[in-house]
C-alpha cells in the first residue's frame, strides 16, 4: 500500500536541531539504499519510509530505552494527544512492516550502502562510523531521538512504541523475526488481518512494559510530618483503596480521612514503590526568626550577665545596691538611679550586667520558662549566720543551670563573723575553698561598708573571661525579658537583656505572644539609647501588650508576619494549656530509660526532718545503675514549695516528699508544669517505688483524686467518741468514709479516714465548702487546732 507521505514532508518532520532536515538529505540515504528518488515531491513507499526512519534513528541514538519510555510514560497524556493528527495514523499503521522490511531493503542494498556511505554527509554523527547500517535495530540502541532534542518526532510517538515492542519481541530471536517477516513477505490480505492482531498484542505488550518501566522509574512522594491516608494516595498516583490495603497489611488500620505521621506514610511510600522525601514545612517561625548559628569570627566579647542569690537578709539587696549606687569602680557620674530589673556596671574598663532582682525565685522563674540569661551567680551568705535553707537551694538552682558560683561572705565588718566554719559548712556542698585546695572563689565582703567589692568584682570579671562569652552584635537582637509592667502614661513597659545581636531604636520585635516597635529605650541611668548591644539590658516602651518575664524576645523584618506569630503562639498557648506535656513521671520512666532519653534520674528529696531527708537521698542515690544514674539535685527540709517545683520542671526532676506535702502553690503549680510528685510515708516505700519503676515494672493501680481541705478551728472531747474536731471546710469537700490525712505545718501527722462527718447534730455524707463541721478520725485523738485535713479518695487506674 502506498502513504502519500512525499520526501520534503518527512523532511520537515525530522528536525535536525532547531532546522529542519533538507530534503536532499533524505533523498541521499534513499540514494545511498538503492531508491533513488525522482524528486522531492515523491511520496515514499512504506519500505522507501522504514529506510529513512531507521537510517535516522540509527544514527541519532540515546543512551537508554528505559529513558525513552519514561519520558513516554510521564508525558502520556500529551504525547497521545499530539499523535492522535489523522494524518499520522496511516503510516503509524505501517510501523511495524516498515522494520520489518527494512531488514531486506538494507542487506538488498548492502553494497550500494558500502559504496554510498561516504556520500551521505547529512547522516554523519561524530562519533559514529556509518560503516555499518545494520541490517536490523539493536537491541539496546534505539528508537527515538527525542532525547538528544534534536529531531521532532511527535507524529511518530505511535510508530516507535510499535518499533519498540517488536524490539521486546527481538529477544526473543532472530528466527521468530524472520518468521513473522517471511510471512509478512507472503503478503496478502490474510496477513494484513494478522498484521491488525498483532499490533493489537503489541501494543497491549507495550502498555506492561510502560507500567513496568514507569515501576522502574518511581514516582517522587514529599512527606510532610503528618499526612492523611487520601492525600498520600493522591501524591503517589495511586488509589485510597491500594494505600489503606497497604496500610492494613503493615498492621495499621485507618481510612482514607486519618492522618498518619511522616515514619507510617515513608514506609507505605517505599513499598508501593515511590521515592520518598521529606517535605521540610518551613514554619513562619523559622521564616521569621533568624536562628543561624555565629560565624567564629562574627563572634566578639560580651559582658557576663550576674544574679545574686542566698539566704533571707544575708545582704543581696544591700550588695546590689552598693554596687548599683557606688557604682564603685565606674567612676561615671550619676550612678543608677532606676530600678528597671537589671544594670550594667564597669569594672576596670570590662562591663558586668547585673540582675538587679535578688533571689533565686526571680532566677528559677526565668529559667522554667527556658531563658538561660545569666553567666555567674554570686551566692551571698552572711558571715555571722550561716548556710541556711535557701543557700542551699540557691546553690542547688545554680548547679542545674551549670553556671559558676562565687561566694560573697557578707557582713564581715560583724564582730561575729566567722568565715571559716561558712567555709567548712560549704564544702559540704561540694564548694571547696580555692585555698583549701578546691575551685570555689570565696571572696569575703561587706555589702554595708564595701569592704572586698571592688575584689569581688574582679573575680566576677575573671570567672566571666574564663568562660570567654562572645556574642555577634551584627545580626538582628535576640534576647530575654527581664521585667515588665503596664504603666499607665506608657503603656507597656518591658524590661529586656539583648543576649545576641543589637536592639535599635524602631526595631519591631515579638516577645511570646507580645509583639511591638520600640519607640523608646533607656538604660538604668535613664540615659536614652538609639542601640543596645549584646549583655545590655534596656528598658523599651512600645509593645502591643505586656510580655512575660522570661519571654524570649527576637527582633524581626516583617511586622505583618510577627503579628501572625502571635496568633498562632496564643493558640498553641490555650491548647497547650488544654492538654500538658508530659514530663518525667515514675510511670513512664522505664519507656525514657529504654529509648535512651533517660541517662539521669533527678530527684528533689522533701522531708520532715534533716535525718530522713538524708536517708531517703542516700537509698535513693544507690538505685544507680549503668543505664540510669539516679541523682538527687536538692534535698531539704520542709514543705514542697513553688520554688522546688519550679527546680522539678526545669531540671526534669521528680519530687519525693516523705511526710511532708505540698502546699497550694506547689500544687497548682506542680498540676500546671506536669510535675511528677511523689508522697511517702516509709523510706522502704519511696526506694521501692522508683526502683520498680527503673525497672519498667510499676503498675500504678491506685491514684489519689482530691476531695478538699478543711482547716480545724477548734477541738472538743465528746464522752463516748472522743476527741472532735471542729473544723471549716476551705475548699472541694469532705466525705465520710473517705481518706484523709491529718497536716500540721504541711507535715503529715497522721492519715486514715473520716469515721464520722457531723453538721450540728447529724450525721452527713458530705459537707461543702464553707460550711463548718464535726469530723473524727478512726484511731487518732492528738487533734490540734490549725491542723489541716486533706480528704481523698483513692481511685482504680485502668492499666
Ligand atoms: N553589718 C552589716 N549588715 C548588713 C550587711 N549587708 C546587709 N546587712 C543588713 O542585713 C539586713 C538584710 O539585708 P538585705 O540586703 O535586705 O538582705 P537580703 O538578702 O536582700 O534580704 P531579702 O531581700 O529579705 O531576701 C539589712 O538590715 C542590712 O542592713 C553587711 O555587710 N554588714
Amino acid at each position: 500500500m502506498m502513504i502519500k507521505y512525499p520526501i520534503h514532508k518527512v523532511a520537515k518532520d525530522f528536525k535536525k536541531g532547531s532546522k529542519e532536515l533538507p530534503s536532499k538529505e533524505v533523498m541521499d540515504i534513499l540514494t545511498q539504499y538503492g531508491h533513488p528518488p525522482k524528486n522531492h515531491m515523491q511520496p515514499l513507499t512504506d519500505q522507501e519510509l522504514s529506510i529513512v526512519f531507521e537510517y535516522l534513528t540509527q544514527h541519532n541514538q540515546i543512551d537508554s530505552i528505559e529513558s525513552v519510555y519514561a519520558d513516554v510514560y510521564h508525558d502520556a497524556k500529551p504525547a497521545a494527544k499530539q499523535a492522535a493528527p489523522a494524518a499520522a495514523k496511516p503510516q503509524q499503521a505501517k510501523a511495524a512492516p516498515a522494520q520489518q522490511h527494512s531488514q531486506s531493503a538494507q542487506s538488498n542494498h548492502a553494497q550500494a550502502h558500502n559504496k554510498g556511505q561516504q556520500q551521505a554527509p547529512a547522516a554523519k554523527q561524530p562519533q559514529q562510523t556509518v560503516t555499518q547500517p545494520t541490517s536490523r535495530i539493536p537491541a539496546k540502541k534505539v528508537v527515538d531521538t527525542r532525547g538528544g532534542g534534536s529531531v521532532n518526532l511527535d507524529k511518530y510517538d505511535e510508530r516507535l512504541e510499535s518499533f519498540t515492542s517488536e524490539k521486546t519481541q527481538d529477544r526473543g530471536g532472530k528466527q521468530k523475526f524472520q518468521g513473522r517477516n517471511a510471512q509478512r513477505q507472503r503478503g496478502g490480505k490474510q496477513a494484513g488481518s494478522f498484521g491488525n492482531k498483532r499490533r493489537q498484542e503489541e501494543q497491549d505488550r507495550l502498555r506492561r512494559l510502560q507500567l513496568e518501566i514507569a515501576k522502574k522509574a518511581p514516582v517522587k512522594v514529599m512527606i510532610p510530618d503528618e499526612i492523611s491516608v487520601g492525600e498520600l494516595a493522591s501524591r503517589m498516583k495511586k488509589t485510597g483503596a491500594e494505600v489503606v490495603k497497604c496500610l492494613i497489611k503493615n498492621g495499621v488500620m485507618a481510612s482514607l480521612s486519618d492522618v498518619i505521621d511522616y515514619d507510617t506514610a515513608a514506609i507505605i511510600a517505599e513499598e508501593m514503590g515511590c521515592k520518598v522525601e521529606k517535605e521540610v514545612v518551613v514554619t513562619i517561625e523559622e521564616k521569621l526568626i533568624d536562628t543561624t548559628e555565629d560565624k567564629e569570627e562574627d563572634l566578639v566579647p560580651r559582658a557576663p550577665v550576674v544574679v545574686v542569690m542566698g539566704h533571707v537578709d544575708h545582704g543581696k539587696t544591700s550588695l546590689l545596691d552598693y554596687i548599683r549606687h557606688a557604682n564603685v569602680v565606674s567612676g561615671e557620674a550619676g550612678g543608677i538611679t532606676q530600678h528597671i530589673g537589671a544594670y550594667q556596671v564597669n569594672v576596670k574598663g570590662s562591663p558586668v550586667t547585673f540582675l538587679d532582682t535578688p533571689g533565686h525565685e526571680a532566677f528559677t522563674a526565668m529559667r522554667a520558662r527556658g531563658a538561660m540569661i545569666t553567666d555567674v551567680a554570686i551566692l551571698v551568705v552572711a558571715a555571722d549566720d550561716g548556710i541556711m535553707p535557701q543557700t542551699v537551694e540557691s546553690i542547688n538552682h545554680a548547679k542545674a543551670a551549670e553556671i559558676p558560683i562565687i561566694v560573697a561572705i557578707n557582713k564581715m565588718d560583724k564582730p561575729t563573723a566567722n568565715p571559716d566554719r561558712i567555709m567548712q559548712q560549704l564544702t559540704e556542698y561540694e564548694l571547696v575553698p580555692e585555698e583549701w585546695g578546691g575551685d570555689t572563689i570565696i571572696c569575703p565582703i561587706s555589702a554595708k561598708t564595701g569592704q572586698g567589692i571592688d575584689n569581688l568584682l574582679d573575680m566576677v570579671v575573671l570567672t566571666a573571661e574564663m568562660r570567654e562569652l562572645k556574642a555577634n552584635p551584627n545580626r538582628a537582637a535576640h534576647g530575654a525579658v527581664i521585667e515588665a509592667r503596664l504603666d499607665k502614661g506608657r503603656g507597656p513597659v518591658a524590661t529586656l537583656l539583648v543576649q545576641n545581636g543589637t536592639l535599635h531604636q524602631g526595631d519591631v520585635i515579638i516577645a511570646g505572644t507580645a509583639v511591638g516597635r520600640v519607640r523608646a529605650m533607656t538604660d538604668a541611668r535613664g540615659k536614652k539609647l538609639a542601640e543596645a548591644g549584646p549583655s545590655v539590658p534596656v528598658e523599651i516602651i512600645g509593645m502591643g501588650e505586656v510580655p512575660g518575664a522570661g519571654d524570649e524576645f527576637h527582633a524581626v523584618a516583617d511586622e505583618r508576619m510577627a503579628r501572625e506569630l502571635v496568633e498562632q503562639r496564643k493558640h498553641e498557648q490555650k491548647a497547650a494549656a488544654a492538654n500538658p506535656v508530659g514530663k518525667v513521671s515514675l510511670e513512664d520512666l522505664f519507656s525514657q530509660i529504654q529509648a535512651g532519653e533517660m541517662k539521669n534520674l533527678n530527684i528533689i528529696v522533701k522531708a520532715d526532718v534533716q535525718g530522713s531527708a538524708e536517708a531517703v537521698k542516700a537509698s535513693l542515690e544507690k538505685l544507680s545503675n549503668e543505664e540510669v544514674r539516679v541523682r538527687v539535685i536538692h534535698c531539704a527540709v520542709g514543705a514542697i514549695s513553688e520554688s522546688d517545683v519550679m527546680l522539678a520542671s526545669t531540671s526534669g526532676a521528680i519530687i519525693v516528699g516523705f511526710n511532708v506535702r505540698p502546699d497550694a502553690n506547689a500544687k497548682e503549680s506542680a498540676a500546671r508544669m506536669n510535675v511528677d510528685m511523689r508522697m511517702y510515708r516509709v523510706i522502704y516505700d519511696a526506694i521501692n517505688e522508683v526502683e520498680t519503676a527503673m525497672k519498667g515494672m510499676l503498675t500504678p493501680k491506685f491514684k489519689e483524686v482530691d476531695l478538699g481541705r478543711a482547716e480545724v478551728r477548734s477541738v472538743f472531747k465528746i464522752t463516748g467518741v472522743g476527741m472532735v474536731a471542729g473544723c471549716y471546710v476551705l475548699d472541694g469537700k469532705m466525705q465520710r468514709g473517705a481518706q484523709m490525712r491529718l497536716l500540721r505545718d504541711n507535715i503529715v501527722i497522721y492519715d486514715g479516714a473520716i469515721a464520722s462527718l457531723q453538721r450540728f447534730k447529724d450525721s452527713v455524707k458530705e459537707v461543702a465548702a464553707g460550711y463548718e463541721c464535726g469530723i473524727t478520725f478512726e484511731k487518732f485523738q492528738d487533734i490540734k487546732e490549725g491542723d489541716i485535713i486533706e480528704a481523698f479518695l483513692m481511685e482504680q487506674i485502668q492499666v
